[in-house]
């Protein structure tokens, strides 16, 4: 009778296996892998099912009390083993991705250096770098690489500068892309670029494990990212490089350099934008209007805040049939010194496309409460946006006056505060519900418990966070080993998502899919986004765009043991 599972040909044995968490399998291995495998006497007799392994590691997990000792514990078992680890936490989604990303992973970042056990994925540090290529080749082995995730850790999630503790977002965001991506674990590598940090707290801080130098900028900063890219182009030159967390600056200036000669992609910035646009198509649904209707107050104009309102201009110029400029005019962004309009000094090139005339203004700035420049209030009162969207890490900047003028002048509010994690949220979306009586429609970055509506049902707020899309859009550009990721593949990928919104049958239904939901509903982001990438031929897979769903289906990485047979030239 043929086996069901896979059969891998292994060239490992003993305690080398059971140390190796890409193959150990615990108490699972079968009597006869123990025999064949040397490891009789190393387990214990009775051998277990993946089921009772999940089920002894979930009532493990149940003993740490509180959740960065649940976050500490899974990267143990991550250590140990992938096919537990990810079966775990797959069971468990909504339960458990807050405790390996965001909430919780800020918390483990920021204190990378006191929690540190093991090192993972690849460090790479700017006054070593003589030896880059050496260090990539070693700790890739011979693996060919589809995806490589990196952060340079200067603008991590809401918190900032966190130097070499950037390992643990790059380590995170590669995690989510196997759960909810179906990308093979073994295929991808979490990097940190250790270029120093201006953060004072680690650099005074005896315990720090990164480089204790200021961070390097400029032209040394931009040689080290061009080598870098020089040896992920020259060896592995099919995968999808991921950014992740970098300054707003050199974020944007790294797309822009090199994303049209390799596959790149900005989650901050494509992802961000990407899945706020599914969400606000999903909300201009239930109001039942359209993108070009629209007046967008965007909060923090970094790089979620630029990616969101470039996505959502895109998006509206290719529907709606608007010019670019017209549909400029719908966007008013704010940073620290208020409203972005043309006197304000030292605009950032990027976001010039949207700054507002002075002239419109004036008597707002004559008659304003804030010192210096317009004000989030001032400005919703002046304008009465129909979408206020933050990403500032300004925590509870939405006040209730501005949530509540913001309601006087719309039926339904669309309000999304994004920042993470939870703390900084602009808003707590129970607020905001109860602040507009329930008109709002509501999503944020991190995930909230539900409001109630004034009939005392719950109203799901949907999470609006990246994680919810990038897998898709990182998964179809690798099946279809896209050489570049382009702009309507990610809104083929948006549209997708937008159209599984649960609000398009049930109004008083969260925006986006439930999390719980990711890995089916990534898969069809990914579908659409392999679609696209042969359709506009920048795929180099010959596929028919009829063939995707069955090749993307075959290409998913499951977390089930294999059956193993040992062989001395098999898999490491
Ligand atoms: N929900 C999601 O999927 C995502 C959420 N985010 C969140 O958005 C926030 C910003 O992230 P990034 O754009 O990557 O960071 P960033 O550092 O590039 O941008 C933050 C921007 O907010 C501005 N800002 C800071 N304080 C402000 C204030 N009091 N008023 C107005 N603006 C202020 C900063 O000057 C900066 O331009 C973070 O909390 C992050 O976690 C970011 C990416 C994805
Ligand atoms: C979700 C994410 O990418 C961020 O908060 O930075
Ligand atoms: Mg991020």
């Amino acid at each position: 009778m043929l086996s069901k599972n896979p059969v891998f040909r292994v060239a490992l044995r003993g305690e080398t296996l059971l140390t190796s968490p890409r193959w150990n399998k615990g108490t699972a291995f079968t009597n006869k892998e123990r025999k064949e495998l040397g490891l009789t006497g190393r387990l214990p007799h009775r051998v277990n099912t993946l089921d009772e392994q999940c089920q002894r590691a979930y009532d493990q997990l149940q003993m740490h009390e509180n959740a960065i000792r649940k976050n500490t514990f899974l990267q143990s078992m991550k250590d140990q083993n992938w096919v537990l680890y990810y079966s775990l936490i797959s069971r468990h989604l909504r339960e458990l991705v807050p405790i390996i990303y965001t909430p919780t992973e800020a918390e483990a970042i920021s204190n990378y250096s006191h929690l540190f056990r093991r090192s993972e994925g690849l460090y790479l540090t700017i006054s070593d770098q003589g030896t880059m290529e050496e260090d990539l080749l070693e700790q890739t082995k011979g693996r060919n690489l589809d995806l490589i995730v990196c952060s340079d850790a200067e603008a991590i999630l809401g918190i900032g500068d966190q130097g070499v503790g950037g390992i643990g977002i790059s380590a995170a965001k590669s995690v989510i892309y196997t759960l909810i991506g179906g990308i093979d674990p073994h295929k991808s590598l979490p990097v940190v670029l250790d270029v120093g940090t201006d953060n004072e707290q680690l650099l005074s801080d005896s315990l720090y494990v990164g480089w204790p130098h200021k961070r390097v900028r400029g032209k040394e900063y931009d040689e080290f990212i061009d080598k870098f890219v020089g040896l992920v182009r020259k060896h592995f030159p099919n995968s999808l490089l991921h950014f992740e967390d970098f300054g707003v600056k050199n974020a944007h200036s790294i797309l822009q350099r090199y994303r049209d000669v390799h596959s790149v992609f900005n989650d901050d910035i494509q992802g961000t934008g990407a899945v706020t646009l599914a969400c606000t198509m999903a909300a201009i649904g239930v109001t039942k209007s359209k993108l070009s209707d629209q007046r967008f107050v965007i909060y923090g104009a970094g790089s979620a805040g630029l990616g969101i309102a470039v996505q959502l201009r895109d998006a509206m110029v290719s529907t709606d049939n608007v010019s670019e400029e017209e549909a400029n005019r719908k966007f008013y962004l704010l940073d620290k010194q208020g409203l972005i309009k043309q006197s304000l000094p030292d605009i950032r090139e990027d976001l010039k496309p949207f700054v507002r005339p002075d002239e419109e203004w004036d008597s707002v700035a004559r008659n304003s409460s804030s010192e210096g420049g317009i004000g989030l209030l001032d400005v919703v009162k002046h304008i009465k946006p129909t979408v206020l969207i933050g990403c500032s890490t300004h925590g509870g900047a939405f006040t209730k006056e501005v949530v509540q003028s913001m309601a006087e002048g719309c039926e339904r509010p669309i309000i999304f505060p994004l920042s993470n994690p939870s703390n900084l949220v602009e808003v707590d979306p129970r607020d905001a519900n109860e602040w507009t009586e329930g008109k709002a429609l509501l999503a944020t970055g991190s995930p909230f418990p539900p409001a109630k509506m004034p009939n005392g049902k719950d109203y799901i707020i949907a999470e609006c966070n990246n994680a919810l899309i990038y897998p898709g859009l990182g998964f179809g550009s690798m099946i279809s080993e896209s050489r570049r990721m382009t702009d309507t593949m990610i809104i083929a990928g948006a549209r997708r998502l937008a159209a599984l919104s649960p609000a398009l049958k049930d109004p008083d239904a969260a925006l986006l899919p439930d999390f719980g939901d990711a890995p089916e509903v990534n898969f069809e982001v990914g579908v659409a986004v392999a679609e696209q990438a042969i359709e506009e031929g920048v795929a180099s897979v010959k596929w028919k765009k009829e063939e995707v769903r069955d090749r993307a289906r075959e290409r998913v990485w499951k977390p089930v043991y294999g059956e193993y047979v040992f062989d001395e030239n098999g898999q490491k």
